[in-house]
């Protein structure tokens, strides 16, 4: 199977998800970049109050000259500490919850992913996405918008006040420049590779880990742990690779910043030492200008550290509109049918192999059993998992009869997980609001209260991860009564553990019909007693449906149900 990964967002999509975030933001991004704005046209005022107060100092002014920068300048601190606390909040107000809507809905739309996407791709992708990806979307959001537009207003300020001082002091400044652009450039160039291996070999670690924990009893069972937990430490190293180099680059990055600051702090003071000299500009003012570039240092390496941020945050928001933009698993529905589900002309393969579903058709009435009967490999279980809508078909459609139902169909295999938490709370997946007493029912419906009543805690004991074991057929009496609680328009049922004619099988067929009893339901019918009383039997060979009818009707017909029946009983 070739992995296909899930698909990354591009500029368009992205922008047109973001702008469906705006609506209702406006006015708190307006108010948000105002006081930014305050706080770096306050902490302009230190710079120059400074200067003012060498130049009091150099002049041998009166002390009480020094009145008046001091109390600005404390008015300043004071006022640009306020600014910038009111300036974080706002950005936590604007930022959070827009960052909150995309983790949301790309959580969502990850858990309504068919199951053929996730395979196709990995899900240590899907996980990497929604969490890894989300929390740098977070982490960066909160600190770029702010970095990002108070330094570059910081900058922008600054540079008019070393202007206005000399425009020589500003020529020099801008010095620092051309360092600062090829230096951000080389940086841009070097650790975008990086990065998005780095998340690529994160995803990789997240599926070497899922595939470890999920599959421990198998690997165990086979003796591969060691080799399992010799590719998760590979992953692992292949990541930590990454991080390094990145690491490695972005100190290499601000050792060539820091070189900028010099050759325009030099520049600065010698433009500074000479026009004092000349008699050109005051002690004060070359002061002032220093200070004001020496100011910028934190701004300008704000903004181009914040690259850095930008375009992991840049990377993370695309992959995870990515996700928004895998279209959902849409059902139709139509009015005015008499049927519960109408399949029709369904053909599917998985992922790009050949075609194992051709051309099947398949209808279901209201109460109405169907069973699915054919060899090993014929379809069966493929049908089941297009039906309940867990795989998306290559052609043909799958229309549900209306009243529109929140769930139209519950699948059933053999695969049962039991959640941790008690056996109400395993049920009560199923219908939320179930009381006790339904619960309590469901159980005796699926024939499971004779063992839960031996049970201390009967319905209130603990199952799952951390919970008394359960065994196969006890995991798979919850999954039944589960479905009995939901009450779904249609059961898909199909298991194929059970052995006809033993005990788990006696125990399961009971439950099974009563799942089945006065609903629609498609058994896929692994054993062929499972099909005899159906409404109407499917024979599926090779993809294809081959023969339909009751079981009667297929015994006289004497086709390929015939023989299997025959084989069967003689089994
Ligand atoms: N996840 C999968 N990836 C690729 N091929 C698959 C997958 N699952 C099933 N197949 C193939 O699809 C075909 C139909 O399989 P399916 O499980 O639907 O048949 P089935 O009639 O239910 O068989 P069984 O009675 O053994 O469960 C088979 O050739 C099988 O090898």
């Amino acid at each position: 199977m070739s992995a296909t990964v899930l698909p990354v967002a591009d500029g368009g999509q992205i922008r047109r998800y973001l702008r469906t975030l705006l609506p209702g933001r406006r006015l708190l991004l307006a108010g948000t970049i105002l006081v930014m704005l305050g706080v770096s046209l306050l902490n302009l005022a230190i710079p120059a109050t400074i200067g003012w107060i060498t130049q009091a100092v150099v002049d041998r002014r009166h002390p009480s000259a020094l009145t008046i920068p001091i109390a600005l300048l404390t008015a300043a601190v004071v006022a640009g500490a306020i600014c910038t606390y009111f300036a974080r909040l706002l950005l936590a107000r604007l930022v959070f919850p827009a960052v909150g809507s995309l983790r949301e809905d790309a959580l969502s739309h990850a858990v309504d992913l068919p199951i053929d996407v996730v395979e196709a791709g990995d899900s240590g992708d899907v996980i990497s996405r929604v969490s890894g990806d989300a929390e740098r979307v977070t982490d960066a959001a909160s600190e770029v918008l702010g970095y990002f537009v108070t330094s570059a207003l910081a900058i922008v300020a600054a540079l008019i006040g070393l202007a206005a001082i000399d425009w020589r002091f500003a020529v020099a400044g801008l010095l620092a420049v051309p360092i600062q652009a090829h230096t951000l450039r080389w940086y841009l160039r070097r650790s975008r590779p990086i990065y998005a291996a780095g998340r690529a070999a994160d995803g990789r670690r997240a599926s070497a880990l899922l595939t470890g924990f999920t599959a421990l009893p198998t690997l165990r069972a086979l003796g591969l742990t060691g080799r399992q937990r010799g590719r998760i430490e590979s992953a692992s190293k292949e990541s930590m690779g990454y991080e390094l180099a990145a690491m490695q680059t972005m100190t290499r990055f601000w050792g060539r910043l820091n070189l900028a600051e010099f050759v325009g702090l030099a520049a600065i003071l010698l433009a500074g030492f000479f026009l004092v000299r000349s008699g050109t500009t005051s002690v004060g003012a070359a002061t002032a200008a220093a200070l004001f570039f020496a100011g910028l240092f934190g701004p300008i390496n704000g903004v181009l550290a914040t690259f850095d941020t930008l375009q992991q945050a840049a990377a993370g928001v695309a992959r995870l509109v990515g996700v928004t933009t895998v279209p959902r698993h849409e059902t139709a529905f139509e009015t005015g049918t008499d049927q519960v589900v109408e399949v029709s002309d369904l053909t599917f393969g998985y992922a790009d192999g050949p075609a194992v579903l051709d051309d099947v058709t398949l209808r279901v009435g209201p109460g109405e059993k169907v069973a699915v009967v054919g060899t090993t490999g014929s379809g069966k279980s493929s049908l089941a998992s297009l039906v309940t809508g867990l795989r998306t078909p290559r052609a043909g459609s799958i229309v549900w009869g209306r009243p529109v139902v929140e769930r139209s169909a519950a699948l059933v295999t053999q695969e049962t997980h039991v959640f941790a938490g008690t056996i109400a709370d395993n049920l009560r997946l199923g219908r939320p609001d179930a009381t006790h007493e339904q619960i309590a029912q469901a159980m005796v419906a699926v024939g499971a209260d004779h063992w839960v009543r031996t049970l201390p805690d009967g319905l209130d004991a603990r199952v799952g991860g951390g919970g008394r074991p359960l065994t196969a057929v006890q995991a798979q009496h919850l999954a039944l009564a589960r479905v009995h609680l939901m009450d779904p328009a249609l059961v898909v049922l199909d298991e194929a553990n059970a052995e006809a004619g033993s005990d788990t099988s006696r125990q399961l067929d009971r439950a099974f019909a009563a799942v089945v009893r006065g609903r629609a339901a498609v058994v896929i019918a692994h054993r062929l007693n499972q099909a005899a009383d159906a409404d109407r039997i499917l024979v599926m060979e090779s993809g294809r449906v081959v023969e339909q009818g009751n079981h009667a009707e297929l015994i006289v017909a004497g086709g390929r149900y015939a023989e299997l029946w025959h084989a069967w009983s003689a089994g």
